[in-house]
This record gives C-alpha cells, sequence and structure tokens, in this order.
C-alpha cells in the first residue's frame, strides 16, 4: 500500500515513509492509493476478537511494508493494562435507548488522542529504522489541549526523538495547561503562542514548508515530523476504534448482520470524524456522520452550503480543543470524494491560504452531504446538556461530548431517525472541571475555588473517580516557561534545539 499527497505535487511513498515524514513536501497530507474493505466475514471473525487483536486485522491492511511482528510490537506497546485503565480499551456504554457513548478517554492524558498518541511513537521508531534513518526526529505540535499532552506523554524519552509542543497562550483549560507544563521527559518542550489555535497551527505549517530551516537541521542531525492528525500514523489508530465499536454492539445483538448506525463526533481538527469516515469505506455501515460543532461553526456551514469560509470571529468557548477554524483533514476528505482529484484539492486550499474562502462544486458538496450531517452548539446549550444528561442519566458528559449530544439531539428531532447511534466521547469530564461544575453543582458551592478544588468538589459530588493521570496535578513542579509569538515560533524551535 502506497500513500499519495492529497496535492499531488509529490512522489507516492510507502506507509513508513508517510509516517516519519508526517506532511509531504508540496504542503499536502499523505493518503492511501486505497482504501481496504472489510468483508462480511472478516467482520464476523473480529467481533468477538479483543481490542487488540481488532487493531491487528485493521492495521495490517495499510501498512503492507510493516511485518505482522512489527505491528503487533505496537500495538502491544499502545494498548495495555499499564496505559489504559480499562481493559476494553475504549468501552462503550449504553447511555439511552439505542444511543450509546464510546469512552475514547481511558489512556494515559484521559483525552481520546492518546488512543494514536500511545501508538505513533512505536509506529514512528519503526518506520524511521525501516526507512534507514539516521537523523534524530523532531516532532513539532500544535495543540487546543488535548493533542499536546498526550504526545508529550506519548514521546517522552522516546529515544531518538524530541518533541515541542505549541499551545494557544489562553485557548486551553487550565488542567489542560497544566497538564503540558508539568511534562517531565529530557526530549520535551513546551512554549505558549500568543494568539489562537490556527495561528499556532500556521506557525508549525510554516515551519514544516521552511526548506532553509530543513537544510539547518538537517546539518544538525535532524528531520521534522508531526504528531497532529495531519500525519496519517495519527489517523490510522482511530479508524479502529469505529470498527470496535460497531463490532462491539454486532458481538451483543444490537445490530444485526449489515445493520447500519450513526457516528456522532465532536469536530475540530476533522481528524476523528474521518477516521470514521474511513471506517465506512472500509465496510462498516454508517448511515450518518454526525459533525458537531461549537460556536466555531465553520464545518457546518461547509457540509450545509460546500462553502469553506474562514474569514469569521475565532470564538473562545468552554469546549476549547474544538476551538479552530482551519480543519486541516477536512482536505483528505476532499481528496477522497473528489475521486484523488489533487489538482482541484490543491486550488482550493490555494484559495483558503490566500482569500480565506473557498468553494467546492455541488458535486464535491452533494458527495459530502450523502453521508455527513452537520449543526453546532453554544456554551449555554453545552451546559445545557451536561446538567440534564447528568440529571437523566447519571453520566457525567465533558464540554466536547456534551456539544456531540445536543448536536444529536438536534439531528433527532430534525430527521426522526431513530438509527443505533454511537457518540464519541472524547475527553474525561474532570479535564474541563470548571464548565462540568458550573453545570452540575450548585452555584453556591463553585464559590471561591479554583480548577483544581473543582475537580475534586466534582469527584465527592459524583462518586465518580478522578482519572490517575489528572489527580494532584497542581501539585505537581511547573517545568516549562516559555512564551513566544506566532512570528516567533521558529526562533523557539532553534533556541529549544540549541541552533542560536
Ligand atoms: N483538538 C486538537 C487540535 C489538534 O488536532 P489534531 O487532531 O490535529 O492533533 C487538540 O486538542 O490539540
Amino acid at each position: 500500500m502506497k500513500y499519495e499527497s492529497s496535492r499531488g505535487k509529490y512522489h507516492s511513498v510507502t506507509a513508513a515513509e508517510a509516517i516519519k515524514m508526517g506532511i509531504s513536501p508540496d504542503g499536502g497530507l499523505f493518503v492511501p492509493e486505497s482504501i481496504p474493505h472489510l468483508d462480511d466475514k472478516q467482520l464476523t471473525a473480529m467481533a468477538s476478537s479483543s481490542y487488540q487483536e481488532k487493531a491487528f486485522h485493521i492495521i495490517r491492511q495499510f501498512l503492507s511494508d510493516f511485518s505482522d511482528d512489527e505491528i503487533k510490537s505496537c500495538i502491544n506497546g499502545a494498548y495495555n493494562q499499564k496505559s489504559f485503565d480499562n481493559e476494553r480499551i475504549a468501552p462503550l456504554v449504553k447511555l439511552d435507548t439505542g444511543v450509546y457513548i464510546q469512552e475514547l478517554w481511558h489512556g494515559p492524558t484521559a483525552a481520546f488522542k492518546d488512543m494514536a498518541l500511545q501508538m505513533l511513537p512505536h509506529l514512528l521508531t519503526i518506520s524511521a529504522h525501516k526507512t534507514g534513518e539516521k537523523a534524530e526526529i523532531v516532532i513539532l505540535v500544535a495543540t487546543s489541549g488535548d493533542t499536546g499532552k498526550a504526545a508529550l506523554e506519548g514521546f517522552k524519552d522516546v529515544e531518538g526523538t524530541k518533541i515541542i509542543v505549541f499551545y494557544p497562550d489562553e485557548g486551553v483549560s487550565e488542567i489542560q495547561k497544566r497538564q503540558m507544563l508539568t511534562q517531565e521527559g529530557n526530549n520535551v518542550y513546551v512554549a505558549a503562542v500568543s494568539g489562537n489555535f490556527d495561528d499556532a497551527q500556521n506557525g508549525v505549517k510554516r515551519i514544516f514548508a521552511n526548506e532553509e530551516f530543513a537544510a539547518r537541521l538537517l546539518q544538525n542531525g535532524q528531520k521534522l515530523s508531526s504528531a497532529n492528525s495531519i500525519n496519517w500514523g495519527r489517523l490510522l489508530p482511530q479508524i479502529v476504534y469505529y470498527v470496535a465499536a460497531y463490532l462491539d454492539l454486532k458481538a451483543a445483538g444490537i445490530v444485526e448482520e449489515a445493520q447500519s448506525v450513526n457516528i456522532v463526533v465532536p469536530t475540530g481538527n476533522f481528524g476523528n470524524i474521518l477516521a470514521a469516515y474511513y471506517a465506512s469505506r472500509m465496510g462498516i455501515p454508517i448511515k450518518r456522520l454526525i459533525c458537531a460543532s461549537n460556536a466555531n461553526n465553520i464545518l457546518t456551514d461547509f457540509i450545509h452550503s460546500g462553502i469553506y469560509d474562514r474569514q469569521r470571529k475565532f470564538e473562545k468557548t468552554i469546549s476549547p480543543s474544538m476551538d479552530i477554524l482551519i480543519s486541516s483533514n477536512l482536505e483528505r476528505l476532499l481528496f477522497e470524494v473528489t475521486g484523488h482529484n489533487a489538482s482541484r484539492v490543491a486550488a482550493w486550499m490555494e484559495d483558503l491560504k490566500d482569500r480565506g474562502r473557498y468553494e467546492v462544486d455541488a458535486v464535491t458538496r452533494d458527495a459530502v452531504q450523502d453521508i455527513f450531517w452537520a449543526d453546532f452548539c453554544s456554551d449555554e446549550e453545552t451546559l445545557t446538556a451536561i446538567r440534564q444528561t447528568w440529571r437523566e442519566h447519571s453520566y457525567l458528559l465533558d464540554t466536547h461530548t456534551a456539544v456531540a449530544v445536543n448536536v444529536y439531539q438536534k439531528y433527532r428531532s430534525e430527521t426522526g431517525d431513530n438509527t443505533i447511534s454511537i457518540i464519541a466521547s472524547t475527553a474525561s469530564p474532570f479535564k474541563f472541571a470548571n464548565s462540568v461544575a458550573q453545570a452540575v453543582l450548585e452555584p453556591e458551592l463553585l464559590q471561591g475555588k479554583d480548577e483544581f478544588e473543582l475537580m475534586n468538589l466534582l469527584s465527592q459530588y459524583t462518586g465518580i473517580a478522578i482519572p490517575v493521570g489528572l489527580k494532584e496535578l497542581d501539585r505537581r513542579e511547573i517545568r516549562h516557561h516559555s512564551v513566544c509569538s506566532q512570528q516567533g515560533m521558529e526562533e523557539m524551535v532553534m533556541s529549544f534545539l540549541q541552533l542560536v
């Protein structure tokens, strides 16, 4: 299986090369040349297997240049009792009749990013070895809160790598920030960027595109790669959990052979929902992919109109990981629905860069609408969804999953569709203790308490244990203090790498 660039100006590469490079030098994203199909026989055989076995069957279809033993070592290194606090790895919980929550946050950093970032370091190390790479790999990450910590945790002290994370100074929750600032490890660097997530992500993409910078790094024996979902090695492990969710429902007799389900995903950079799209292309019967946005509703508008227009106000919300106006992975979807038309995709991306907008043709828009449905949710609605879900189902949502629950309710009432639905739950509610406490606790209990005290209070009130990775965060030593502007990101990388 080879991988091609979504902008068509770079030659096809192996999976190992795609993972090692992270992003294509022409600015495009690596995409598999074809999507393997799982037939009914294979799906039936997989239904009763463990999460790790399912992961093996899916991942090996895409990594034809990896041996079975290499793939197994990546899976066992990622999904084990040491890293995950639930042996089912991504358990499904029934919320209501026909509605299931898939909890994707049982990894070390309490967010769905662990599902991929516990594996990526293993994939990347093997990829570097397979491609005869001698250079040290420097991972650059832009984060709106969750990816950063998960990437730091995954790559800390991994031989042959360094990791640098940029987060928007005022754009993450207090707990997300503290998770990153207290990160230990000899190869980890963290810097706040004054600006929003798009500024940080654009800054990282600009560094990737700077050939002079790459040459300077190479002289120092180093090469760049990415741990964001622009890297194929990030997306691939995410396909697994959607296939697993469907097969779990099948194994439990909740869905029958070939019965369709809906998947609801709180969406920011479009990687998570794109993984569900790939699962559907692999043969998982999915009726609708429901794309749930917060007030940064650019994807809702795009899915409705075919116009992607980032010339709008960047909203700061209580679901900060989704505060994004440039959703990188939409590019991969456009590449797929246009039948791999790289020149058209490249032209749209050029328009986005130069004019801040692009408009797809009606055939492309209709192809997107064939499977995607979209809406968005305000902060007030997010809090209401948390409060109601707690009162009615004794289930505590985080602010991002609450966006998905609200949008799913809108979908149900607008379409009347009762298809069994899986809602991707992307983070532990304790990561956003401030807002979650505001939704479920009496106002007088909140007064004068910081986010860490609220986390403890929330745990006492709900009887739900705080995930180990979040406990006593406020007592850990703050190890990272760097701050820079978007323009100063390159210099910051240089200084971290001691090149200045
Ligand atoms: N929501 C993300 C933003 C980056 O997305 P990614 O999927 O490309 O890593 C975050 O939490 O950082």
